[in-house]
């Protein structure tokens, strides 16, 4: 296990260092017992064998990775060099499968052992040039299928990573960030800030308002919505840091499908007919993907859940582990042993009229 420091935005020089050495320094995370009791009753249910793998990776942070997502507005040249010369390749083909000729933008940098880079810090007079996140949270970006000059709304947009991603692969006509919370929507800003260039964020509308309004106030304006909807992340909660906490999360946990549906109707009622909706989270739990969506479909007319293309799940599968299920209405991505990345949950519907 490798941690990478460079100092990149004002040279190239990298120097390695072990994770001991750095761990030394930071205190470790605890595991909260009482949400781990619950996820082993839950998911050992819902997941069989995939659950005892999954708790392996998420109980054991040395095994944790982070893709490299490259700002394509930024200048690329020398950290392109120095990911290749470290031995990251490329998440993603270059060009499109299915048309060799049609270049991917979106460039994501994996490696194949848990090494680590540093987050770069914000300068004014200097964007970033990569953004660190979980390699599998692009898979509802892709899903998205963005064309160029598209109206695009990011429903739940904070910390930004998504919203980073879609302006990685194509130019919007508009994509529009929205956040409910204050302190995670300036967040949102200073991210945008930090990697859209000034002649660019015309493009951008960053919004404060519940997202459960937004389909009642703007009804058919988007070609594209994507509900990456809050849920109980099974990272961060695993490591909840008191008891207490832990247990009151768990019974909030109960409330979030009713968000969640609110959040996609409102979703729905949003896109264009013809339009696309993609949901997703970053747990495994049935009751807030698979249930969730099933709901929707069940309660909303005119919307039909699509098959997430199949090139896409060929090209991700070498990296990714997609659990299956029967029937199903989306995909999850488990996170295993060889193939860390994940906990993501995707669906796509079409608003039909
Ligand atoms: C999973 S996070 C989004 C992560 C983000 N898409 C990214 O990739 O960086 C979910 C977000 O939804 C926000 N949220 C919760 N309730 C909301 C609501 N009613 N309307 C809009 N956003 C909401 C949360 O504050 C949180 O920032």
């Amino acid at each position: 296990f490798k941690c990478v420091l460079p100092s990149l935005s004002h040279g190239q020089r990298a120097v390695t260092n072990t994770l001991a050495a750095q761990c030394k320094s930071k205190p470790q995370k605890k595991v909260c017992k009482t949400v781990l009791k619950h996820f082993d009753a839950q998911y050992s249910e819902e997941l069989g064998e995939q659950w005892y793998s999954a708790r392996d990776v998420l109980l054991n942070p040395l095994s944790w990775q982070y893709g490299v997502l490259l700002n394509r507005f930024s200048d690329l040249t020398n950290v392109k060099q120095w990911l290749a010369e470290l031995g990251y390749t490329n998440l993603l083909p270059q060009t499109h499968p299915k048309s060799q000729t049609a270049h991917i933008p979106l460039q994501c940098f994996i490696h194949q052992d848990p090494v680590r880079i540093p987050t770069q810090s914000h300068h004014p007079s200097w964007l970033k040039q990569y953004f660190l996140l979980n390699a599998a949270s692009l898979l509802p970006v892709l899903s998205l299928n963005l064309k160029e000059g598209e109206n695009v709304l990011d429903l739940c947009a904070a910390p930004g990573g998504k919203s980073l991603a879609i302006l990685q692969t194509v130019t919007p006509g508009l994509l529009q960030c929205n956040e409910v919370d204050r302190h995670r929507h300036d967040w949102l800003l200073k991210t945008l800030v930090s990697y859209v260039p000034p002649a660019q964020r015309h493009l951008l509308s960053v919004t404060h308002l519940d997202g459960r309004s937004i389909g009642s106030v703007q009804p058919g304006a988007y070609d594209k919505v994507l509900v990456d909807a809050p849920c109980s992340n099974d990272w961060s909660w695993l490591y909840t840091p008191d008891t207490n906490q832990g247990e009151m999360w768990l019974k909030e946990r109960t409330q979030l499908p009713l968000l969640q549906k609110e959040l996609l109707w409102s979703a729905l009622a949003a896109v264009r007919p013809g339009g696309v909706v993609v949901y997703s989270t970053c747990t495994m739990s049935r009751a807030e993907n698979q249930s969730v969506v099933e709901a929707v479909l069940a309660s909303y007319q005119g919307v039909e859940p699509l098959e997430l293309e199949q090139y896409l799940i060929d090209s991700l599968s070498d990296h990714f582990c997609f659990a299956h299920f029967h029937p199903s209405v989306g995909q999850l991505v488990i996170p295993q042993r060889d193939k860390t990345w994940g906990p993501m949950y995707v669906s796509r519907l079409r608003r039909i009229y």
